[in-house]
């Protein structure tokens, strides 16, 4: 059991270290760091022999709304889609620490995914974000902090969101964002959580992961949804979604189903058949090995 300190707020706990709940009396063992932010660290832990994500939180009073939000989210979704598990307090040193445990999301955060499998999955990736904000927006939530680092991307395009922190009930202010996917930031509109911001940060999202716009270089003079649309209509990448990201960086779609399906319009083209369309990039190798193991059986049922 080993803990190493640079001060409270950056200890790091190391692997094999064991975490009982005070309430809750479960034991949790580290396994290792997956990633830390603002509000806290996240570690892989071992519990029952299974493995899930654990949060602790440098503050009580905001990890508690984020448990509270994940809670309520929780509630909605079907049994196997429960992403919720146990919330406890646990003590170190004569510190309390409040921490929450989640299922651990296996993937890569959205950049690095394309960066390793490939552009061609952007279009499939950007969808699959757009659904899961459908969903979160049909339980009458915005994401708030809609950005890359939260954007989990595994086996075929799969996305999962990450980091509660920022959920907003619809109609109230955006809790928490980070700047340059902030629509207050570009001066192109407020921060009441509607879904048209969530809409405006997937756009930012969209234009950061073409290479249309870097985090770096941007100076106040060029704050504008007009500077935006400009970089987008300058990166062969956006060239397809230019007519959802017009809409998406002015607010003009009514609702986030209405953005998904220009998005899912702009993909497919006219259609499967249609040349320019976008094809799904795991059909090719799933085509290769279905036709593979084919031949092989017929070769096998020949010779037998
Ligand atoms: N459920 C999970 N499964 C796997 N990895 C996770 C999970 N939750 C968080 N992580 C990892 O931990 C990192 C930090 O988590 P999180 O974004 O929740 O922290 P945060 O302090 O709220 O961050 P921020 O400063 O962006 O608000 C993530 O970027 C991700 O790499």
């Amino acid at each position: 059991m080993t803990t190493s300190y640079k001060s409270t707020n950056t200890t790091v706990l190391h692997e094999g270290f064991k975490i009982q709940g005070k309430w809750n009396k479960k034991n949790y063992e580290i396994q290792r760091l997956l990633g830390e932010g603002t509000s806290g660290k996240v570690y892989l832990v071992n519990y029952n022999q299974n493995v899930f994500a654990m949060k602790i939180g440098l503050d009580e009073i905001s990890l508690q709304s984020e448990i509270n939000v994940i809670k309520k989210i929780n509630k909605k979704l079907e049994p196997d889609k429960k992403i919720f598990i146990d919330s406890d307090d646990f003590e170190l040193n004569g510190k309390i620490y409040s921490f929450y445990i989640m299922k651990y999301i296996q993937g890569l955060d959205a950049k690095l995914f394309l960066n390793s499998n490939g552009q061609q999955w952007f279009h499939l990736v950007g969808l699959n974000i757009l659904n899961q904000l459908q969903k979160l927006h049909q339980m009458n939530f915005i994401f708030g902090d809609l950005k890359i680092e939260n954007v989990i991307v595994s086996e075929f395009g799969k996305v999962t969101l990450i980091d509660y922190g920022g959920v907003t009930p619809k109609g109230r202010s955006i809790k928490q964002f980070t700047e340059i996917y902030d629509r207050g930031y570009w001066i192109n509109g407020t921060r009441k959580a509607d879904e048209a911001y969530d809409i405006f940060s997937f756009a930012i999202l969209c234009l950061i992961l073409t290479g249309a716009l870097s985090i770096s270089n941007l100076t106040s003079e060029k704050r504008s949804g007009s500077y935006l649309l400009k970089r987008a209509k300058t990166n062969p990448h956006c060239k397809r979604m230019i007519p959802f990201l017009e809409k998406a960086l002015n607010g003009t779609f009514s609702s986030t189903r209405c953005a998904r399906e220009e998005w899912k319009k702009l993909m497919y083209g006219n259609g499967f058949e249609n040349s320019n369309s976008i094809e799904l990039p795991w059909l090719k190798p799933a085509l290769a090995s279905s036709i593979f193991v084919l031949v092989v059986t017929v070769y096998f049922s020949f010779i037998y």
